[in-house]
């Protein structure tokens, strides 16, 4: 029995959009053009996956949702309005865990909630209950450097539950991690996903993490970054990654990556030339 049907997402309204969004780096070296016409919409609920070569603007493009970074023109838009800072409806989660060192597992995670002004109580409460959606409640007391990496993916994912968010960002945040923790990340990641509302952006190079995640994964090309395509992913959850059709889809993105990195290189050889 699959645990999440994906007619769960029909007819959600789209809460964020992302508009002929473009967006040039400028250096003493020459401009670096990251993103060319982004048109993205994305409903409530849904997992996405942003997937690509590396340098085809992943980061970038979650930079600007997160309000990092601002685009050269065009927009992302949450709940309608642009975005031009960070806010507390979005939350990022990065592969190299950016908690406080010095704070322990319960206080990295009841950070926000204690700097939104929430009652001890519910600071107490709030922190508790995602303390053990994440497994860590007997690692409370821990500070991070006492913890593996997955275990520090945990508090962040935690720490930006806790945060009350909407939207989760994620760039690359199981990257630094072996196999099999990778593997068990992405099971209580959809866990975590299907006990809340949360709106999930993943950013990955993993054709497998994609295939195994997403609701919709949209590949990208680089020189300079765009959307080569929207693909929904229709296999029921829990994948089989063994099964046949996940395997064809797998293939299926795999050349899409590979054609689109040999257009890019025969593009930057005829440039060079
Ligand atoms: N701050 C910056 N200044 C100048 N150029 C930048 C900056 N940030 C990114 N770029 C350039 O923008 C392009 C897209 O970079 P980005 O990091 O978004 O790609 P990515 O797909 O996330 O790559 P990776 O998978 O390697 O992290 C690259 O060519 C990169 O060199």
């Amino acid at each position: 029995m699959p645990k999440v049907s994906i007619s769960r997402l029909k007819n959600a309204p789209p809460i964020l959009r992302v508009a002929e969004l473009n967006k040039v780096f400028k250096s003493t070296g020459g401009d670096t053009q990251a993103l060319d016409n982004i048109n993205l919409d994305i409903e409530k609920g849904e997992f996405i996956c942003l997937l690509g070569a590396s340098g085809c603007g992943k980061s970038t493009l979650l930079r600007i949702i997160a309000g990092f970074e601002t685009a050269t023109s065009g927009e992302a838009a949450l709940y309608g309005r642009t975005i031009d800072e960070p806010g507390p409806d979005r939350g990022i989660v990065f592969q190299d865990y950016a908690l406080f060192p010095w704070l322990t597992v319960y206080e990295n995670i009841s950070f926000g909630p204690r700097h939104r002004g929430l009652s001890s109580e519910e600071v107490r409460h709030t922190t508790e209950k995602f303390l053990k959606m994440v497994g860590l409640t007997a690692f409370s007391k821990h500070y991070p450097s006492q913890l593996s990496g997955g275990m520090k993916q945990r508090v962040a994912i935690a720490r930006v539950l806790a945060n009350d968010t909407d939207v989760l960002l994620m760039d690359e945040p199981f990257g630094a991690l072996d196999a099999l923790t990778r593997a068990k990340l992405q099971e209580e990641l959809l866990e975590i996903w299907e006990q809340t509302n949360l709106t999930v952006i993943f950013v990955t190079h993993s054709v497998e993490e994609a295939v195994v995640l997403a609701d919709r994964i949209v590949v990208m090309s680089a020189s300079p970054g765009r959307i080569d395509s929207d693909i929904t992913v229709e296999l029921p959850r829990p994948r089989d990654v063994s099964s046949e059709q996940f395997n064809a889809l797998r293939r299926t993105i795999t050349q899409k990556l590979s054609s689109n990195l040999g257009a890019v290189r025969q593009a930057k050889s005829i440039i060079s030339d």
